[in-house]
């Protein structure tokens, strides 16, 4: 009889070279599997100011053609230290054939999005297909998320947003380097 107690016997991996093998599919984000730290800015026509944040990004997969997501972001003062946690956002990257990209993306702040898209060669550019709302959620219309691969260490991350009545514009800019990497 199988042990009740057993674990999941199917962790996730964050290197292309660890167990399980990264499903063809991901090849064209195969340089993004790995855990990204790094800082970023941003803003918004709506915000008084401009804010400064840092960044962890995790992406993991279990051998099938999907990638976990993971960011959790928290605003920073002019030396980095930390001021307050900001955005959180998790959900799963479906890679489909000729680089095309469903990603399923969820927020605390009660936003749900799905964005479709492309990815290439360490590149990748999503834009909204859906947004869901939840009741007491802001309004948001519309995101474009876009990644680069600057060199295998880095990734640059720009993001703009359609919300409270705003056209599709710059909301937030980081660069991320690999866990582990001198910045
Ligand atoms: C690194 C990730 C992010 C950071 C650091 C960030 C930071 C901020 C900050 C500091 C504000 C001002 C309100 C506050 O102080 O909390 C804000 C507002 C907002 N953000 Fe972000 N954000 C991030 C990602 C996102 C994403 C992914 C979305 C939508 C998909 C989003 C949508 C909004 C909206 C709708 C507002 C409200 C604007 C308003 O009411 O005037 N943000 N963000």
């Amino acid at each position: 009889m199988s042990d009740p107690g057993q674990k999941y016997p199917y962790p996730d991996a964050l290197r292309p070279d660890a167990a399980p093998a990264p499903h063809p599919l991901l090849a064209p984000l195969i340089g993004f599997l790995g855990t990204w730290t790094g800082r970023g800015s941003g803003g918004y026509p709506t915000l008084a100011e401009e804010f400064t944040y840092a960044q962890e990004v995790t992406f993991s997969h279990d051998g099938r053609p999907f990638l976990h997501y993971e960011a959790r972001a928290w605003l920073v003062d002019a030396d980095g230290s930390p001021l307050r946690p900001s955005a959180r956002e998790s959900g799963w990257w479906r890679l489909q054939p000729e680089g095309r990209v469903e990603a399923l993306i969820t927020q605390p702040t009660g936003i749900a999005e799905i964005a479709v898209g492309r990815a290439a060669d360490g590149t990748a550019d999503l834009t909204t297909h859906e947004v869901a709302l939840a009741p007491t959620a802001k309004e948001v219309d519309a995101t474009r998320r876009r990644y680069t691969l600057t060199d295998e260490d880095t990734l640059d991350f720009v993001h703009d947003l359609a919300a409270v009545g705003q056209p599709l514009q710059h909301h937030l800019s980081a660069r991320l380097r690999r866990e582990g990497r001198a910045s």
